[in-house]
């Protein structure tokens, strides 16, 4: 299948998952992820801030925060499809990206070697490929990043094998959580 339409069917069955449903399953990825050494070990966690159809990060900002850990969030640089990341602290305003994403201001600290990333995304594969939203963000990111990624998968973002073309420049992520 190709990327571009199985990114708008999955577009379209994230919108109707159930709240319920996804309430819960995001109640068991938290539970797992707070459980990892590999969070319990990171000073600085990268993160996005979700939008609606994704699993909601706030609680993971809130909890990061309250387990003394540098939060970094992504700016976006269209014009490269480049990706860096600034601190967000609890008192920082937020800008919104022409995405509609709220995003750091640039005058923040900068580190893009996060401890940890939580890579965001609409499809992930049991063996670790992973489809987003079609920027190529975090692609060219994770290219040049070397830090442990992680992704929080809904049961709905999860197939076994690739459906689609897995491309030359796309990354794997080294863990996929799913709901227990
Ligand atoms: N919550 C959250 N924040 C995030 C991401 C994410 O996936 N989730 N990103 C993850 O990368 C980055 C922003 N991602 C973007 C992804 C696509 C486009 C974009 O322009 N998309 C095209 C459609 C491309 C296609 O369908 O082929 C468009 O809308 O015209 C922009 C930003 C950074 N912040
Ligand atoms: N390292 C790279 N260098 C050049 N182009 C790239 C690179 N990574 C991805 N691209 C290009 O960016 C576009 C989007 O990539 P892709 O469809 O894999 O996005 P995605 O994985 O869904 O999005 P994202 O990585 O932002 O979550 C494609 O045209 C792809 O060829």
């Amino acid at each position: 299948m190709k990327k571009k339409e199985l990114r708008q069917q999955q577009i379209a069955k994230l919108r109707q998952l159930p709240a319920l449903v996804k309430r819960q399953e995001e109640a068991s990825l938290y539970q797992q992820l707070w459980q990892l050494p590999l969070y319990q070990q990171a000073a600085s966690i990268g993160i996005t801030v979700s939008s609606p159809i994704e699993v909601a990060t706030q609680p993971i900002i809130e909890q990061a925060w309250r387990d003394q850990k540098q939060v970094y969030l992504p700016r976006t640089y269209p014009a490269t499809h480049e990706m860096h990341f600034f601190q967000y602290q609890a008192a920082d305003q937020l800008s919104k990206s022409d995405f509609g994403i709220p995003e750091p201001l640039p005058d923040r600290p900068q580190l893009d070697q996060v401890d940890l990333l939580i890579v965001p995304g609409l499809v992930y594969s049991t063996d670790r490929w992973r489809v987003g939203f079609g920027g190529g963000y975090y692609d060219r990111f994770l290219a040049q990043y070397q830090q442990p990624t992680v992704v929080l998968a809904l049961n709905a973002m999860t197939v076994t094998v690739p459906v689609w073309q897995v491309s030359q420049f796309d990354q794997q992520v080294d863990l996929v959580v799913i709901p227990k």
